[in-house]
């Protein structure tokens, strides 16, 4: 790969580098239980994560036919803080070929970010557990104070805090249609990774690659460059 592209190389976390579905789909249902609701199968939750912790639980009472207002929902997400940090990394597994990947693009020097749409207080804590914290010396979350993906935002701070990256010269790697509008937006390339949480079909998201998994993220990513024959 070339030393001068990508210059940053920005992930999306849950459903791209890690499989946190099984802890939130437990967290969830504990929280409906309290009353009297659900349980949500595992899909049913899946379906649900991708723009934020509040979204999702705001998403799983209408799912059992509570429509909640701002406050009562606010009330719901303060519930859900507790039960999603007492459990955040019991279920949760590393999706298949992240560690070969960071570890090749750290060996290259390509500055790395975090940008989830994932609150911060469940951030830390995964990424040590994981062993990724290393790779990531920027992390936007989603208590950044900025709009959430898919509003390009985020990508921009990431950007902004790696020193001033142009969009151009970086790429975003995620697996739904929050993170493809999102680097769409912000004029970054876009690599999709199946296996995560969409509810459209990664193909007809406009990605600029769409993998299996990340095993051959190297590869892909240096297939993007511009110039670089296809
Ligand atoms: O918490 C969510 O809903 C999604 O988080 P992500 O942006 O890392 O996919
Ligand atoms: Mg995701």
């Amino acid at each position: 790969m070339s030393a001068l592209w990508p210059k940053a190389v920005l992930f999306d976390l849950d459903g791209t580098l890690i499989d946190s579905a099984p802890d939130i789909h437990a967290a969830t249902n504990t929280l409906l239980a309290r009353e009297g609701l659900g349980p949500l199968s595992l899909d049913v939750v899946k379906s649900m994560i991708g723009e934020g912790t509040r979204r999702l639980v705001e998403r799983a009472f209408a799912a059992c036919g509570r429509t909640l207002d701002p406050a009562e929902l606010s009330a719901r997400y303060e519930a859900m803080v507790p039960l999603y940090a007492a459990n955040l990394t019991g279920l949760t597994t590393l999706m298949p070929g992240v560690a070969e990947a960071m570890q090749a693009l750290q060996g290259e020097g390509t500055a790395m970010a975090l940008v989830t749409n994932k609150p911060d207080f469940a951030i830390a804590e995964i990424l040590q557990h994981f062993g990724l914290a290393r790779h990531f010396p920027v992390i936007v979350g989603g208590d950044a104070g900025v709009p959430h993906k898919p509003a390009p935002d985020m990508l921009f701070l990431a950007l902004e805090r790696l020193g001033g990256v142009s969009a151009a010269d970086a790429v975003f790697v995620g697996d739904s249609p929050a993170d493809a509008r999102s680097a769409q937006a912000a004029g970054m390339k876009l690599v999709l990774i199946e296996g995560g949480y969409s509810r459209e079909p990664l193909a007809s998201l406009g990605a600029d690659a769409v993998l299996p998994d990340m095993r051959d993220l190297r590869g892909a990513i240096e297939r993007l460059q511009p110039g670089a024959d296809r």
